[in-house]
């Protein structure tokens, strides 16, 4: 792709994007939390009856923003209690690098049976107001967080502003996941789809599910990862995979 095909790609994404960010404003606004966490709960029951989360031992998930995405909250909770191991994400300090790591939240399953108080309820929130792992050293200034490296999570849940049916992905534009997932996965992506890890799960509204008449697909450079699956709160589409 030479770099003004690159360009043409780049700024429609971008008009993809504030399509969808106003369709979202629109069907889910900030002051009517109880659709948008209905929906949300549809797509983690969805996610909770695949074999896939059955058997995955340690699960990387996100800490949803206060609106206009996925609520994970409750989700966390059924997570936890399922004595899966869990991984958050942790931005990096300089913005600018979109980095992110996900760092093990080593929780108890008994912690998740109180109804309101989470584990990450008392953790700073970063610009986006979603709550960060807090970076914890030990006397000598030793890490103590225990950060993901590749092999570490089996399922990887992905937000998006949108998905379509060939499992691509738009996501917020600052391609922090494509890097994450680049991360992970190494050379991985040569195996076989069973093989690699960790398995990419999309999950999105419906709004966000791109597949009306006319469309032709969200575009997809050489970073961008295909998803896996992608769950909505009416179908679990599991994306047909050839190799690499
Ligand atoms: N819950 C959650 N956590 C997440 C992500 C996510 O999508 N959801 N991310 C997934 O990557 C990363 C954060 N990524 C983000 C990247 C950019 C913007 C952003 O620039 N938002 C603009 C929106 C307006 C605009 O640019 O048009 C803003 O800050 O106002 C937000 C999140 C890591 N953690
Ligand atoms: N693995 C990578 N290595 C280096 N640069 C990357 C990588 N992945 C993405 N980028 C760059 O990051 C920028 C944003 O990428 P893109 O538009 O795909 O973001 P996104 O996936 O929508 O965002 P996000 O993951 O934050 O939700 C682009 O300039 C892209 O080239």
């Amino acid at each position: 792709m030479n770099k003004e095909e690159l360009s043409t790609l780049r700024q429609r994404k971008q008009v993809l994007r504030k399509e969808v960010r106003a369709r979202i404003k629109e069907t889910f606004p900030a002051n009517e939390a109880s659709k948008l966490l209905r929906d949300s709960n549809l797509v983690f029951s969805r996610l909770f009856d695949l074999p896939q989360y059955q058997s995955a031992k340690s699960i990387g998930f996100f800490l949803s923003m206060p609106s206009g995405e996925i609520q994970t909250r409750d989700a966390i909770r059924q997570i936890v209690q399922d004595g899966k191991v869990l991984f958050v994400p942790r931005v990096g300090l300089d913005f600018e690098k979109c980095d992110m790591d996900m760092v093990g939240a080593l929780v108890p399953p008994s912690s998740a049976s109180d109804q309101d108080e989470l584990f990450y309820d008392c953790w700073p929130k970063n610009k986006w107001n979603i709550p960060e792992p807090p970076i914890e050293n030990d006397a000598h200034g030793n890490a103590l967080s225990l950060i993901a490296q590749p092999g570490d999570i089996d399922l990887l849940l992905v937000p998006g502003l949108a998905f379509d049916s060939n499992g691509h992905r738009l996501g917020q534009g600052k391609g922090y996941y494509d890097r994450f997932i680049s991360k992970m996965r190494g050379t991985a992506d040569e195996n076989e789809p069973g093989e690699r890890k960790p398995l990419l799960v999309g999950v999105c509204l419906d709004e966000q599910f791109l597949d009306y008449d006319g469309f032709d697909g969200i575009p997809v450079t050489d970073h961008d990862y295909i998803m896996d699956m992608v769950i909505t709160p009416t179908k679990t589409l599991v994306v047909a995979m050839t190799s690499g």
